[in-house]
């Protein structure tokens, strides 16, 4: 049986359930009956992140006219028009000119309007932090660029990253939140962050951070990147470590008592709908978890054990495991490739020449890494078609090229914009051989 189009349905399954337009108008009475409460003259929209359009859009379509003013940054290609929030796209990851244009704008909007009658509505997905990019005194646009490609390319996990660059910005770890107070400020939040981790989230602009100037530090150590970064960025960290320059937003901080988060999507939500939906078509599924890290070829051989062992013990086939989370990858080689294409070529590596298995691995938000593919789908003939094309698998992932390994062999699965974005999703059938 050629599972390709129910692993595809199956996924789309997933990202229906963590649509961000349904998660925002799920919690939007939150927010209506704060504001009808009379407290408040001004209602303002702020936004960042790969989702905030189709999250603004749901604002705008439940609140209309009680809007007053608002701005969303999102990634090129993922935004639209909307009558009362502007809508501004900028570079993701690296940020660029017009990410700290804009961003800069959403400072002075909220200087002008943030009094205690004023609501703010914040909408955070993914990206945020790319997007949302105010460096802090010192420290150039280049500069922080410089970092997060640093950063990227040494294999850091989401946490590493955003511990670096809360603590270079003037607008995350908190910092965002000093600049609305003392307006009340209610988060809808989409999560792609394991264990959704409120400070991590596009480095939490208006949640407390638990790390320090110390800490960022550390990673920097870690990854052997003194000499590497700017020397501002360095002397920056350290005269934070030393108590010259203040921290990042703490939870004792009075500003956290205007300010509610609220999650309203991540990926355990797709991958409960992913089995649901499984279930529905008459399959055995089973979450494996949601919460899956690590580079992401050693992750792929955890998963071709599990799918092997499956196979050889479940009484239950054809069983669906469902998995998620984010993988990292220590870019070594020259090639072009994401997380879940690495994971999926390692993966057919694994499970070469064997029958019955079959595993779609992609980003929810519809791009894996620098390329326009979400991910790909492989099972144990990929590696034969490969080489019955003269390509050796072996060679593109010693190079990271596993995108152009894909592309070749026309493995690729790709969406588009999906216009959410929980983390990656990978599901596997596990049939009899
Ligand atoms: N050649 C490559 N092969 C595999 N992964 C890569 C490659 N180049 C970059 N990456 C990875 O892509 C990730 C960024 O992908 P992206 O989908 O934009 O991230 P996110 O979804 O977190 O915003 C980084 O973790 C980086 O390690
Ligand atoms: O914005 C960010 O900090 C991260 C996590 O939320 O998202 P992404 O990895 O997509 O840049
Ligand atoms: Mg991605």
């Amino acid at each position: 049986m050629d599972y390709k189009h129910i692993l595809k349905d199956l996924f789309f399954a997933g990202l229906k359930s963590v649509d961000p337009h349904t998660g925002v108008k799920n919690y939007i009475g939150e927010v209506l009956s704060e504001y009808k409460t009379g407290k408040y003259e001004t209602l303002l929209t702020i936004g960042f992140g790969k989702a905030a359009y189709q999250m603004a859009l749901a604002v705008e379509e439940s609140l209309g006219d009680l809007l007053t003013n608002g701005l969303v940054i999102t990634k090129y290609g993922h935004g639209g028009t909307l009558k009362n929030i502007k809508i501004e796209e900028a570079a993701h990851p690296i940020p660029d000119e017009n990410g700290l244009k804009a961003t800069n704008r959403m400072i002075e909007l909220l200087k002008k309007n943030a009094t205690e009658k004023t609501l703010v509505l914040c909408l955070i997905s993914g990206g945020g932090s790319a997007l949302l990019v105010a460096p802090y005194k010192g420290i150039t646009l280049e500069e922080k660029k410089d970092v997060t490609k640093l950063l990227l390319k040494a294999g850091t996990d989401i946490e590493e990253l955003n511990t670096v660059r809360k603590h270079i910005s003037r607008v995350k770890g908190g910092r965002l939140a000093e600049h609305c107070y003392p307006a009340r400020i209610i988060s809808f939040i989409l999560s792609d962050v394991i264990g959704d981790r409120l400070e991590t989230i596009a480095s939490g602009p208006t949640a407390p951070d638990e790390t320090t100037y110390k800490h960022a530090l550390r990673v920097l150590k870690k990854f052997n990147l003194f000499k590497k970064v700017p020397p501002s960025v360095l002397d920056l960290l350290r005269k934070g470590e030393k108590g010259i320059i203040p921290e990042t937003l703490k939870k004792d901080n009075p500003v956290f008592k205007k300010v509610t988060n609220i999650i309203v999507g991540n990926n355990k939500k797709a991958l409960q709908a992913i089995k649901h939906q499984a279930v529905k078509l008459g399959f055995n599924a089973q979450i494996i978890s949601a919460e899956l890290s690590g580079e992401a070829r050693e992750v792929a051989k955890f998963l071709a054990n599990l799918a092997l062992k499956t196979q050889k013990t479940s009484p239950n086939l054809p069983l669906f495991l469902i998995s998620g989370g984010e993988t990292t990858v220590t870019v070594k080689g020259p090639g072009i490739g994401g997380r879940n294409t690495e994971l999926a070529l390692a993966f057919a590596l694994e499970i070469a020449g064997k029958k019955g298995i079959t595993l779609l691995s992609a980003g929810s938000d519809g791009t894996d890494g620098p390329t326009d593919a979400a991910g790909a789908i492989v099972n144990g003939d990929t590696v034969h078609k490969a080489k019955d094309l003269g390509l050796d698998p072996e060679r593109f992932l010693e190079n990271n090229d596993s995108y152009n390994f894909f592309k070749k062999i026309r493995g690729l699965f790709i969406t588009g914009p999906t216009g959410t974005n929980v983390m990656d999703i990978q599901i596997i059938v596990v049939d009899s051989p």
